[in-house]
């Protein structure tokens, strides 16, 4: 191992001679491991993680780009191609991959296939601009986001495109809370970058360069009379200075410029893409999400479209029937469709096969990609042509999106150029086609007649001398020679020049030897030279038609995902849905995930103007969260324009989908349960609108029983008078039930059990109407509590239903459960003081005090059991401090 000395200011670097191990070092911070480092052609493939002052190893992913690229550069500077696939341990234990890759003349690059966003983000008077930059195919797109809600709309966007990198504008400064709820809840890594690529001027200026003022005004970006720019250009621009200045990706292959409206797409933020397990479940396995379940796309390009298109969901109607139409075509011509998927195998990313040849980092092997892709379009353009069903479906147009003669043309020069078998690094020589360039044949046909020439000079030595004995053969050290066995050396002539003796035999050279093999040596150094020329002049020639290989890819890619769709339809017995303007009626709807696993019992679901707010009881574990999570993942899906998991269904649109469940991962991070609780409904209350799909599980549990119920309680009336969006709200406070007596749109359901002789069955049928019994024990009984708890848990709760049944007898207000019972009818609804949820025990509520005293030994065994006071806990919560006892018991 050979030090290689400080390369840069913060950085040097330690090699061993053939770069097998490559260690980093940074600064005093960070040290960075390359393990398993692996030379695959001429590129160095790296496995990377890096180790802070602390000694911890963490993954290099939380490194920013700006930090990386100036080491990277240095590696470049000292001729390395160095391509670095980072595969490491995330704390839980699961795989992650972060690839990135930096060439001559570039900087990073990713090699993954996943979209990789760079974003910039502008505050300005009414709201933010957003500018999002995917370094992996060189996507770019802009947006703004205003209104009293413009930070959440922004976090949003944010959430969406879960970038890499964030750039805020010097206006947001480094402590400003919208920061702050970016830190917490992105994995983003926030950059600070020169003020001044974000002034007006600045930013303008560079954002015209790249897209022309003529894309800027058709887009409606345009300054304003001449002098402010948008918020989407400000960003746009600081996002460009940054590619340029960093590497950060390739400004060439940021050829377009798209603005979208947040509009265009569903609200989902990060909270319910993780409640939803759209593409990991809630422990972080990308195995068993919405997106691996119904993936099954054929190229890396249709995979990160399809999970795209799973994370933002659309709200055109249009856009979603075409889909729809698309997704039916493919899944009623099997044959076709499986011809398409074949074919559509053999295309590579054509999306970053585009950025490669910008950037100047493709190599022979990427160019004979990119022909092979180009083929692929004609193919599957002809096939669509050929079934019926297909060509009279909007495939047909998708597919004659790209400009196929282009394409064509460009594919023929690919195959012109390029030999059919050609190697895979251009300095082996024989990249190209005889035929292809006048001069490199000559080179090839000099070359190729100094080398008969070698063939011939054995025989022709041999009859001359009369030496037997004799070959001519080549070596790295001796160069061309002629090598006589020991037995003829007698017979040697004159000219012959000895230069290595051999224990059987003598090599020899002659002046004529010595002049063919400079001549064989100057043609293949120039050969050399002319292939590369040629390579890079045609790699520029590709690169110029980056625009269309990204249309191309695009389509290839579309035409995958929409083939994936139909795929999972058809093999999982789903329907086209309806898409209506509101309301839901889904029959016999499933769980697109649990249905995979389980023996499934279908369920339906009927909301509409007069019945917008539906609560949902029924014991533990009956399969409540299942069914709205199974709503909610319909609705996506059908926002999405793919089929969904159900007999019929009619789906309205909705332009969000809010969702709130357990906080089992802020818990892990030590914050409180029930803060995020609140923060998650405040989030909701304040984002939801009328067209909102809005799901609730167990809220309010997370604090003592009557604050619960009373939160829960005023946040129903709130969604049900203020905000009218269609809501689901899971909960095992019964009392809340009563509110379908009182609130005109709201109805009860439940999931069935069937209990019989202390047996109980889950029958995971939803209907109509509240359930009456919790059938918690029972859990707990499954769940292994030992027998004495269930027991007495038993005893306890009959000893409370017999006082709750003495209370509605006598019906006396001062009754504390009475108190409960009769939130709906007047009392708590007016808001009067006890009305404002005051802390548990707050002598103004008048509740917590007058609470039914629990039989003192009860509540000592399970005081000690859970360390909680029995009052305060709902019987969830009692449960799972139960089961969390019994665990510690266990240990
Ligand atoms: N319709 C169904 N068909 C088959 N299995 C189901 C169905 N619904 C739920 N399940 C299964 O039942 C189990 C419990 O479901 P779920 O977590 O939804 O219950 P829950 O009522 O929300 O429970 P808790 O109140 O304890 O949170 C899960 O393992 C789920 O896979």
């Amino acid at each position: 191992m050979s030090e290689g000395g400080i390369v840069g200011e913060f950085f040097s670097l330690k090699e061993e001679s053939d770069a097998d191990v490559l260690t980093i070092q940074v600064g005093d911070f960070y040290e960075f491991f390359a393990d398993d480092a692996e030379l695959v052609g001429d590129v160095l493939d790296l496995n990377v993680s890096q180790k802070s002052s602390h000694g911890s190893r963490y993954p290099m992913a939380g490194v920013p780009l700006s930090e990386l690229t100036p080491y990277m550069k240095q590696l470049v500077e000292r001729g390395y191609r160095v391509a670095i696939a980072d595969q490491y341990e995330t704390e839980n234990g699961h795989a992650r991959e972060i690839s990135r890759v930096v060439t001559p003349g570039t900087l990073l690059e990713t090699t993954s296939a996943d979209a990789q966003y760079l974003a910039g983000i502008v505050r300005v008077d009414d709201g933010y601009g957003l500018a999002f930059a995917d370094v992996t195919t060189g996507r770019f797109l802009v947006s703004s986001v205003s209104g009293s809600d413009a930070d959440s709309k922004a976090l949003t966007e944010l959430y969406r495109f879960d970038p890499a990198e964030v750039l805020p504008g010097p206006e947001i400064r480094n402590d400003d809370s919208f920061l702050e709820a970016v830190r917490e809840r992105t994995d983003a890594s926030l950059s600070l970058h020169d003020a001044n690529a974000f002034a007006p001027g600045k930013a303008r200026h560079v954002t015209r360069e790249q897209f022309g003022a003529e894309t800027l005004s058709s887009l409606g970006l345009d300054s304003d009379g001449g002098n402010a720019p948008t918020a989407e250009v400000l960003a746009a621009g600081a996002v460009l200075s940054y590619v340029e200045e960093t590497g950060a990706g390739v400004l060439g292959s940021i050829t377009r410029l798209q603005s979208y409206h947040s509009d265009d797409h569903v609200e989902l933020d990060a909270t319910t893409q993780r409640n939803l397990e759209l593409t990991e479940t809630m422990h972080g396995d990308r195995k068993g999400s919405l997106f691996d379940t119904v993936d099954h796309t054929k190229t890396s390009a249709g995979r990160r479209l399809l999970k795209e298109w799973l994370q933002r969901p659309r709200r055109s109607l249009d856009l979603l029937r075409e889909r729809q139409s698309n997704v039916s075509a493919f899944a009623e011509s099997a044959l076709a469709r499986e011809e398409i998927r074949e074919t559509l195998g053999d295309a590579y990313d054509l999306e970053r096969l585009a950025s490669k040849s910008v950037s100047g980092s493709a190599d022979a092997n990427d160019l004979l990609r990119i022909r092979d892709s180009l083929a692929v379009l004609p193919t599957v353009t002809d096939s669509i042509a050929n079934a019926p069903s297909l060509s009279n479906s909007p495939l047909a147009e998708l597919a004659a999106r790209p400009d196929r003669a282009q394409a064509e043309r460009l594919r023929e020069e690919l195959g012109e150029a390029l030999a059919d078998d050609p190697p895979k690094t251009v300095t082996q020589g024989g990249l190209f086609r005889r035929g292809y360039d006048d001069e490199l044949d000559e080179i090839i046909d000099q070359h190729e007649e100094n080398l008969e020439w070698f063939d011939t000079l054995a025989s022709r030595e041999k009859s001359r001398t009369g030496i037997s004995h004799l070959q001519v053969d080549r070596n790295k050290t001796d160069g061309y020679y002629l090598q006589v066995g020991k037995s003829d050396t007698g017979k040697v002539p004159e000219e012959y020049e000895a230069v290595k003796t051999l224990k059987n035999s003598e090599r020899y050279v002659t002046d004529e030897l010595r002049e063919r093999e400079r001549e064989i040596l100057r043609l293949e150094e120039r050969r050399g030279e002319l292939e590369y020329d040629l390579f890079q002049q045609l790699r520029a020639r590709i690169a110029d038609n980056a625009e269309l290989m990204q249309d191309v890819g695009r389509t290839l890619a579309e035409l995958d995902t929409l083939a994936s769709l139909a795929v999972h339809a058809v093999e999982n017995g789903w329907v086209r849905p309806e898409l209506a303007d509101s309301g839901f009626d889904i029959r016999q709807g499933r769980h697109p995930v649990v249905e995979q696993t389980t023996e499934f019992v279908p369920n339906d679901l009927r909301m509409d103007d007069a019945r917008e707010f539906l609560i949902v009881t029924g014991p533990n574990m009956s399969g409540k969260s299942t069914y709205m999570r199974q709503v909610a993942l319909i609705t996506l899906l059908a926002q999405v324009g793919s089929f969904v998991p159900a007999r019929e269904a009619s789906v309205g649109l909705v332009d969000g989908i809010f969702t709130r469940v357990g906080a089992l991962d802020e818990l892990a991070q030590g914050r409180s349960t029930f803060m995020v609780e609140m923060q998650e409904l405040s989030n909701i209350l304040h984002s939801a609108s009328e067209d909102s799909l809005v799901i609730l599980d167990e809220v309010g549990r997370g604090t003592a029983t009557y604050d619960g119920i009373s939160i829960a309680w005023a946040a129903t009336e709130y969604l049900h008078n203020e905000v009218r969006a269609k809501t689901l709200f899971a909960t095992h406070y019964h009392e809340l039930t009563t509110l379908a007596d009182h609130l005109p749109r709201v109805s009860n359901v439940h999931v069935a059990a069937d209990e019989r002789d202390g047996d109980v069955t889950f029958l995971r049928t939803v209907r109509d109407g509240p359930t009456n019994r919790s059938y918690g024990i029972h859990v707990a009984d499954l769940a292994g509590v030992p027998v004495p708890v269930v027991e007495r848990s038993r005893n306890v709760l009959d000893k409370l239903r017999q006082e709750k049944a003495i209370e509605a007898k006598g019906g006396a207000s001062s009754e504390p459960v009475q108190a409960v019972f009769d939130l709906g009818s007047g009392e708590f609804q007016r808001g009067e003081n006890d009305s404002s949820g005051g802390e548990s025990g707050d002598e103004s509520s008048g509740i917590e005090s007058d609470e039914p005293a629990i039989d003192p030994e009860t509540e000592a065994v399970l005081s000690e059991l859970s360390g909680v006071e029995v009052a305060d806990v709902s019987p969830i919560d009692l449960m799972s401090k139960v089961q969390e006892w019994q665990k510690r018991l266990e240990e």
